[in-house]
């Protein structure tokens, strides 16, 4: 069990001068507190979260600080989820893509992730990544431009999932920011009056990272060896909440709006739930919007998560940055449950079976033989059934294999399907 970190950073401030009896925020370590001009603080707003960073802090400081640990993670097994949550123009695109010269989190996590996988010598990678938004509560493809308005479906197998989202395999972080470069080229941008270049949907850029051992061991130590882990990585760039009156959205902005401060307000809601202990938090309504089912395993679940809550420095966002760090606030106590995923495949299972029986005879030496008898007897009976287990899933693997190289056989013909991959459950 871990707690969701969650760091504050502040864009820097647009504002020309500051009045007299201005109110500013101030930053102790990681403590934000809001200030009089004087000074004086005001008693009731004081906030502490795991970082904060103030109006000059670069992205690769927010990223080494909080989201390369979930990124070094996810390259184990872990699954993973960054996100940026914040009113609209406190940079949260900034972050998630940066610049030039300062390159974003999403850049920099892609990096990483080629230079882990390459140093880790004794394990093969499949690296598959795609790119979605979520913009009017519907989902596109980023990266398929016919993909439009996909279904989220739940199975065993597979858990939440969009069926229908293209996923690349990439071998390269240059083939990545390839896609990147098509999928922002489909985003929805549009203009407010708080910024010239709006995120008018929520985007969630997703890595799929699966490693085997090159050379599983022959022996009979099957501790790790022979299973698959398989982790998926969210790197999510929110669309910012709204004052109306200060965006000045009217027509398609304003129905934007709207869709964006009520997936926002869930949320919110989903958080607040989350933060409360025992009974209350019952019924969590993930399923209130598109964005909370898609992110439900990174709320309270099977991910290390991390929020940014960017922020605006200026007097005249004094109340939404309080409403930010408010959320921040609660997300902090937030509690997720991340494990390595790990798929055994079938020789495994049979191989990690057989040695479980081998344990159990030496462990029951000098014990009662018909004790010994029916525990072994129970055990084949469990192997057996493993055994029926792993046929069933090698027909299926089977399956994949043939689809795979039919896709492969169609490619560049202009007849191949959109791939459609999943994530396999822990067994
Ligand atoms: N830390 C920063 N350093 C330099 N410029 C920044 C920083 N943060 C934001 N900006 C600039 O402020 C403007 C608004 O930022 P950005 O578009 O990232 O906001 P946003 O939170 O994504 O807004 P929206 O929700 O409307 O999409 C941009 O011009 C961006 O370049």
């Amino acid at each position: 069990m871990e707690k969701i970190s969650v760091a504050v950073r502040f864009r820097p401030s647009t504002a020309q001068n500051h009045l007299p009896d201005d109110r500013h925020w101030r930053i102790d370590d990681n403590r934000i507190s809001l200030h009089r001009s004087l000074g004086t603080p005001i008693s009731s707003v004081s906030f502490a979260f795991d970082h904060v960073f103030d109006q000059s802090s670069t992205n690769g400081t927010l990223y080494n600080q909080l989201t390369k640990p979930i990124i070094d993670a996810a390259v184990h097994g872990f699954n993973g989820t960054a996100f940026a949550y914040g009113q609209t123009s406190s940079g949260k695109t900034f972050t998630m893509n940066g610049s030039q010269e300062d390159p974003g989190i999403i850049h920099l996590a892609v990096k990483d992730i080629f230079h882990s996988t390459q140093m880790i010598t004794d394990r093969e990678f499949l690296i598959r990544v795609s790119y979605m938004e979520i913009y009017n509560e519907e989902i596109n493809d980023l990266l398929s431009l016919g993909s439009q308005k996909l279904p989220i479906h739940e199975s065993l197998e597979r858990g939440i999932f969009v069926a229908g989202l293209r996923e690349e395999i990439v071998n390269t972080a240059e083939q990545v920011f390839e896609l990147i470069k098509l999928g922002e080229a489909n985003r929805h941008f549009g203009e407010t009056n708080m910024n010239a270049r709006s995120s008018r949907s929520h985007t969630i850029f997703r890595m799929v990272i699966e490693s085997s051992i090159k050379e599983p061991m022959s022996s009979g130590d099957v501790s790790n060896a022979d299973a698959i882990r398989v982790s998926v990585l969210n790197l999510v760039d929110l669309a910012g909440s709204e004052r109306i009156a200060k965006t000045g959205a009217g027509g398609v902005r304003l129905k934007e709006g709207k869709h964006i401060n009520k997936s926002l307000m869930i949320l919110g809601n989903v958080i607040n739930k989350l933060s409360e202990s025992g009974r209350q938090r019952a019924h969590i309504p993930y399923r209130d919007s598109k964005l909370t089912r898609i992110l439900q395993p990174a709320l309270g679940g099977n991910a290390k998560t991390s929020i940014i809550c960017t922020v605006a420095p200026e007097e005249v966002h004094v109340e939404e940055t309080r409403g930010t760090l408010q959320f921040a606030s609660r997300a902090k106590r937030v509690t997720n449950c991340a494990q390595v995923n790990e798929i055994l495949t079938d020789a495994a299972l049979l191989k990690r079976q057989k040695l479980e029986i081998e344990e159990l005879r030496t462990k029951l030496q000098g014990q009662h033989s018909e004790v010994l008898e029916q525990v072994i007897l129970k055990q084949r009976n469990d192997m057996h059934k493993s055994e029926l287990e792993c046929e069933k899933l090698a027909m299926e693997l089977e399956e994949k294999k043939i689809s795979r190289s039919t896709r492969a056989a169609l490619k560049g013909t202009g007849k191949e399907d959109q791939r459609t991959y999943y994530v396999c459950q822990s067994r």
